[in-house]
């Protein structure tokens, strides 16, 4: 695909010193400037770091991990007006304004309006050359294109990235093993009717047709009995990669499925099933996998197209390809999770136009939907408009409470893998709320949330690092060694299986460093919820937000304040943060409270969780931690659990039991070592009745709760 130089992110270095329109005979004098000027202006995460070490290997490009603050934050009203004063008629579309493409031949053109810019970052796509870039690359071409009397411009004007060796090699050898794995697989029609039926038991898919895999394009690659997922794109309709699926049954009838992409998942932007949609529909069922969107089709003949990462994203670049539809229905699986995502994603593709369908025990996904011959014109019909009122019913809410209810566990959110007393005190990681956590000064703020945040991203948390105190590049080493859990400094040969690995997490870090302004680092974290669906941020730290604003003004309304903007993100983007606090004070005999934390109470009201990195108090040996939670908005559970910190891959863990014995806590039981507090409510009904809970009840339901 066609990337501009300019909206690789380099457009605002260069324009110092370079015209913003970059002509081929900018080329080399720009190229020789770029790896300084990159590595100086916007080090990306970890890798330069390590290579700089070692010293053997070429500078990795694509930074793409890293997110900045657009040059210039963008309006639609701004795009609007300059594209009037330049004469350009356009069309309002749902999530992009749609014009004549620039870069195709007045008489070649096969629609009118194939250039689509996001109404909001400006990016540029056109459909018929695949051309695309910023909206600064756009204004510099329609200036040149006006100025030259020219009817339009060659898709070449915009310089690609120049690609290293490496990378070259890179992409053909992935395009080389996308044909080996697409003609060494076996059409779902040439195979004999016995064995097709096997695979669709395999798959739990006996009740799609033969015909309907063939209508996909749908494969089977032989030697590791996986499905194969077809992706034609571009204006030639040529095989760009495929997606292999294989399923594996756990327990009984429980299939597992694995996916795996040529190219890999991050620059895989199939929207499987476009080819199939026609020029005049209007109306198309947007499913989270391939074998969901062949349900659909079947059962309901209607236009469908599945998201290549499922209800984990919708990367704005795929806009373009859903302007047609009047009507989006989004069906992302019979989950929690892909109900959530459908609320979110349905604000990119347009309010109006997109109706949701609610999970529930009648309507799973469409692949079980179609196995348990459920109505699928009645599903369709029942979902519900996404562009919701501000005042709304109880009757409008029940459905709503019902799923809540019924779905306990998903409700309480994400679980942690490596630290199952966060999951017993806080249930769980969900969207919109805000996490503040503080600690002593170099206790281990960073290094603790940074595991707390990987583990989370492990499991598929979209997650975006605001490290202003330590640079992303070791922030990133940090990360690496415990996601490998294991010093990769003694271990080098492991360094690229690891860095692999890691790299498909999807993880991002914002550019800054040292003090910022909050606004700008509120509309950073926005832009990276629209472009890369953010479920997480976390923010290292508050301080570092505080030294530009108006300190003559007291010191904690400040802070307050800002509390209350990162609050307010969280909830109308639907998006968890995290923010690190230092503590306002510190005495060496007294452990932190949340107290310690704020300015003031209104702001520790704002906060849903409230984490305590407690280093003294609890502590007999050296190295010991505890976590101590002190608000939990969600169900009031609060407590306290202890933590080793293992120095080699820098992870914390439960202590092993009966190894170390931890102090008394002043008025807590002598051995509560991982206890959860009564909710507030309990207390006050205790108080009521007048009967008091011994340590050793305490201890007994602890007991319970460990067995
Ligand atoms: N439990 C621990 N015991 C001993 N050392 C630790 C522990 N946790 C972290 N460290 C080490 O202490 C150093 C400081 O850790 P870190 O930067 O995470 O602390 P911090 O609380 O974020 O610091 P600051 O207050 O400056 O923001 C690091 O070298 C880290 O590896």
């Amino acid at each position: 695909m066609w990337r501009s130089l300019l909206q690789r992110g380099t457009a605002c270095l260069l324009q110092v010193a370079a015209p913003r329109f970059l002509h081929q005979r900018h080329l080399p004098s720009i190229c020789e400037r770029l790896p300084a000027q990159r590595l100086l202006h916007r080090p990306p995460c970890g890798t330069v770091y390590f290579l700089s070490q070692s010293g053997t290997r070429a500078y990795k490009k694509d930074a793409k991990s890293t997110v900045e603050c657009p040059v210039s934050p963008i309006t639609v009203t701004d795009i609007k007006q300059y594209l009037r004063s330049k004469d350009v008629s356009f069309h309002d579309g749902y999530s992009c304004l749609h014009l004549p493409s620039i870069f195709v031949e007045p008489s070649a053109r096969r629609d009118n309006f194939s250039l689509f810019v996001d109404k909001t970052t400006g990016q540029f796509l056109c459909k018929d050359t695949l051309v695309e870039g910023s909206w600064e690359d756009l204004q510099d071409c329609l200036e040149v294109m006006q100025k030259e009397e020219q009817g339009f411009l060659s898709p070449h004007v915009l310089l690609g990235y120049p690609e290293s060796v490496e990378e070259q090699e890179e992409r053909e050898r992935e395009l080389r093993e996308v044909q080996r794995i697409w003609s060494s697989s076996v059409p779902f029609a040439d195979l004999p009717e016995d064995e097709a039926q096997l695979v669709k038991t395999m798959f739990q898919i006996t009740k799609v047709s033969n015909a309907t895999l063939k209508r996909f394009g749908v494969r089977l690659f032989k030697p590791t009995k996986s499905l194969v997922f077809p992706w034609f794109g571009g204006p030639d309709s040529s095989l760009k990669g495929v997606k292999l699926l294989s399923a594996q049954s756990t327990n009984g009838d429980k299939v597992t499925y694995n996916e795996a992409t040529v190219p890999r998942c991050n620059s895989y932007y199939n929207l499987f099933g476009l080819p199939l949609v026609g020029r005049v529909d209007a109306e198309v069922v947007l499913t989270g996998h391939e074998l969901d969107t062949l349900a659909v089709s079947q059962a309901t003949g209607l236009p469908s197209v599945a998201l290549p990462r499922g209800a984990s994203c919708l990367p704005p670049i795929l806009l373009p390809y859903l302007e047609q539809f009047k009507r989006v229905t989004l069906w992302l699986g019979g989950d929690i999770r892909s109900w959530e995502a459908s609320k979110i994603f349905s604000r990119k593709l347009g309010l109006r136009r997109c109706s949701l369908v609610r999970p529930g025990e009648y309507r799973p996904c469409p692949a079980v939907a179609l196995a348990q011959g459920k109505n699928f014109g009645h599903i369709i019909k029942s979902s519900i408009p996404a562009a919701h009122k501000s005042i709304v019913s109880f009757k409008q809410l029940r459905e709503d409470v019902y799923g809540e209810l019924v779905n306990t566990e998903q409700v309480a959110g994400v679980k942690w893998g490596r630290f199952p007393e966060l999951n017993r005190i806080l249930k769980g990681h969900r969207r919109g709320e805000l996490t503040v956590f503080t600690g002593p000064t170099g206790s281990g703020k960073t290094t603790f949330i940074s595991e707390v945040a990987l583990d989370l991203c492990m499991q598929g948390v979209n997650t975006l690092w605001g490290s202003f105190e330590i640079n992303n590049v070791r922030l990133a080493k940090i990360m690496l060694t415990q996601f490998a859990m294991q010093r990769l400094e003694e271990n080098l040969e492991q360094y690229d299986f690891w860095a692999d690995k890691f790299e498909e997490l999807p993880l991002y870090f914002m550019t800054f460093h040292g003090q910022q302004n909050i606004k700008t680092v509120l509309e950073t974290m926005q832009h990276a919820v629209y472009l890369y669906d953010i479920n997480h941020v976390i923010i290292d730290n508050l301080q570092f937000m505080m030294g530009q604003e108006n300190l003559s003004v007291d010191k904690f309304a400040v802070q307050d304040h800002i509390i209350g903007a990162f609050r307010k993100f969280a909830t109308n983007s639907s998006c968890h943060v995290t923010l690190v606090i230092h503590p306002r004070k510190e005495e060496d005999d007294r452990e932190l409270q949340t107290a310690s934390i704020f300015g003031s109470a209104k702001a520790s009201q704002e906060a849903d969780n409230v984490l305590i990195l407690q280093e003294k108090k609890l502590v007999t040996c050296a190295g010991r931690r505890s976590l101590q939670v002190t608000k939990n908005r969600f169900d009031g559970d609060v407590g306290i659990f202890p933590l080793d910190f293992i120095k080699s891959s820098l992870t914390f863990a439960a202590p092993v039991k009966g190894k170390h014995k931890l102090r008394k806590v002043a008025g807590k039981p002598e051995s509560e070592e991982c206890e959860v507090a009564p909710k507030k409510d309990e207390v006050k009904k205790e108080k009521a009745t007048k009967t008091t809970k011994t340590p050793r009840a305490v201890m007994k339901g602890n007991e319970n709760t460990e067995k």
